[in-house]
């Protein structure tokens, strides 16, 4: 595993500091160690800002003229953040500090106080603080304990206000570590420079808000000191390129055939919904997948050849408001001929026949849309007991709440454990932060992605995705939720690179589509 993808609490973080400490480590050389690499990463997001954003008009250009005010609190995050006043002092910038607090820890104390003997200025009172064309928060890091009330919350309150770039010290002051909840207020980040380990209160939705930009400073902890606290197969874990592409079995075999690279069965859309089969389709075409087969209502099975020239188009009876009344597979084949199945896009609810078919088969299934209305009408948790195979749900959080109206969603990482251990299935919950979780409870969350893709079909196309990986890696001894991690992982990417050529509002799913394999080449070639 890469240091990206480790996810930790509080409790975790500090388990593993003293793991170090204990080992030799001095603290105050460790602070030293990550002020400096801060300073760093400060200094080149210095140079670009300087650029774009209006500075304060006593700004005369040059590192003299800018202005940086540091918050510190009384912990070693008050501390990091000294030893970053410290640095930019001696590189030339304007620092003046905000220090609010009566009773520092010991090492934070020290900094100040050589600080203040260089001459830099430190203010008590937020009134006599100058405006800064840059503030770098280090009031609390993961020591926050508890609501921050006071004057403190006036200054958060006041520095918010100021609409200047802010840089956070591990984790915007006032976020629950673990949860991200606001406790009491928090400062609006632009940037958050997370130190060492992503703390996972930095990948729930309800912290996005405040970090901006997030990025890993990475300080150089023994792989060891992680296991021993995480264990050798980490509970929640972050979505990376290097887990991806470990699970996308490529390059391919030179003496593979079309059968060998999966066989998927798509059951998708209805005469009032044809788009979701198009999309779905479209999207298991970027896969790779050897062979695709689609099931819809005869009605739109002309609409879909000329989408998809290459698929094995079923046209199905239908019912009297266009939906799949019943499976109509060519002759020679049954369920049993596909390597995995995914269902749902566009089936609407009058297909409940299809969905319960496919539950009782015995192939790899992936539910989605429709399939998830249906599949809770039937009663989500008795009717997948049933199941014998690999079953994938993935609802968005409307979806996820009629499936499992006694799960608390708030905090996901949670929720979809549960879903997983109650259902067997392999349980991904859409959002911002998409989270993903197998029956025992081992989680990846996607911590890149673009509200871009927060569009009508974009779903669809995910579905199709997963399923062409699915079918294509099945056989090979691939943990499921490694597939689903990889598919979400390379439609967010998809979206990401769409919006920077597009915009965010040039994201539609068709064109989505035409960025799946886009995105996967410049990811290969970047990996090589
Ligand atoms: N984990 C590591 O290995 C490293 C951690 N470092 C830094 O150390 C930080 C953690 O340091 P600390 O444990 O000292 O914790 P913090 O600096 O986050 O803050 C703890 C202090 O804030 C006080 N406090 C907590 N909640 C408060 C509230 N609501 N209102 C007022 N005061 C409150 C506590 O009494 C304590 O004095 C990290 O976030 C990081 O910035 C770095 O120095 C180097 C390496
Ligand atoms: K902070």
């Amino acid at each position: 595993m890469t240091k990206e993808q480790f996810v930790v609490t509080a409790a975790q973080m500090r388990d593993i500091e003293g793991r170090i400490f204990a080992a030799g480590m001095p603290v105050a050389a460790l602070m030293e160690k990550v002020g400096k690499l801060i300073s760093d990463s400060f200094a080149r997001h210095w140079q670009r800002l300087q650029s774009i954003i209006p500075l304060s008009p006593s700004f005369q250009g040059g590192l003299g003229g800018s202005h940086v005010g540091i918050l510190a609190g009384p912990g070693h995050n008050g501390g990091d953040a000294l030893v970053v006043a410290r640095e930019l002092h001696f590189q030339g910038y304007q620092v003046w500090i905000y220090q609010p607090f009566a009773k520092l820890k010991e090492l934070t104390s020290q900094h100040l106080q050589y600080a203040q003997s260089l001459g830099i200025p430190c203010y008590q009172q937020l009134a006599e603080l100058p405006s800064c064309d840059f503030l770098i928060d280090g009031l609390f890091g993961f020591g926050l304990e508890r609501e921050i009330t006071g004057n403190i919350a006036e200054a958060i309150n006041h520095f918010n206000d100021w609409n200047k770039p802010i840089f956070s010290i591990d984790l915007p002051s006032g976020l629950h570590t673990d949860t991200g909840e606001v406790l009491g207020t928090a400062i609006r980040a632009t940037h958050t420079f997370c130190l060492g380990l992503w703390k996972q209160g930095l990948l729930q939705e309800q912290a996005l808000e405040y970090i901006g930009q997030a990025e890993l400073i990475d300080f150089d902890i023994p792989l060891a000191d992680i296991h021993a606290i995480l264990g050798e197969v980490p509970k929640i874990k972050r979505i990376t390129k290097t887990t991806v592409f470990d699970t996308l079995s490529l390059p391919l075999s030179p003496t593979t055939h079309k059968y060998k690279s999966g066989h998927l069965l798509l059951i998708s859309g209805s005469k009032r919904y044809a788009g979701g089969a198009i999309l779905t389709g479209l999207g298991a075409r970027a896969s790779g997948v050897g062979m695709l087969s689609i099931a819809v209502p005869e009605s739109i099975k002309p609409l879909l050849i000329s989408h998809l020239p290459e698929a094995l188009i079923i046209g199905c009876p239908e019912t009297e408001t266009g939906a799949i009344s019943h499976l109509q597979l060519p002759s020679n084949t049954d369920l049993s001929s596909f390597n995995a199945i995914a269902c749902g896009p566009g089936l609407t609810t009058d297909a409940t026949p299809i969905i319960e078919q496919v539950i009782n088969s015995d192939v790899p299934l992936i539910l989605d849309a429709d399939g998830l209305n249906i599949l809770a009408q039937l009663g989500t948790i008795s009717t997948l007991q049933k199941r014998q195979n690999t079953t994938i749900l993935t609802p968005h959080t409307g979806e996820f709440h009629r499936l499992f109206p006694d799960i608390n969603y708030q905090d996901r990482v949670k929720a979809v454990q549960t879903a997983a251990s109650q259902t067997g299935a392999v349980v991904l919950l859409k959002g911002a932060r998409t989270a993903i979780s197998n029956p025992e409870g081992v989680v990846w969350i996607n911590a890149e992605s673009t509200p871009a893709l927060a569009r009508g079909g974009s779903g669809d196309v995910l579905t199709g995705l997963m399923g062409g990986i699915l079918a294509r890696v099945v056989n090979k001894q691939v943990n499921i939720e490694d597939v689903v991690a990889a598919a979400a992982w390379w439609h967010s990417q998809g979206g990401i690179l769409a919006v920077k050529e597009r915009t965010e509002l040039g994201v539609d799913a068709f064109t989505l589509t035409q960025y799946l394999i886009r995105v996967l080449k410049l990811s290969i070639e970047d990996i090589l």
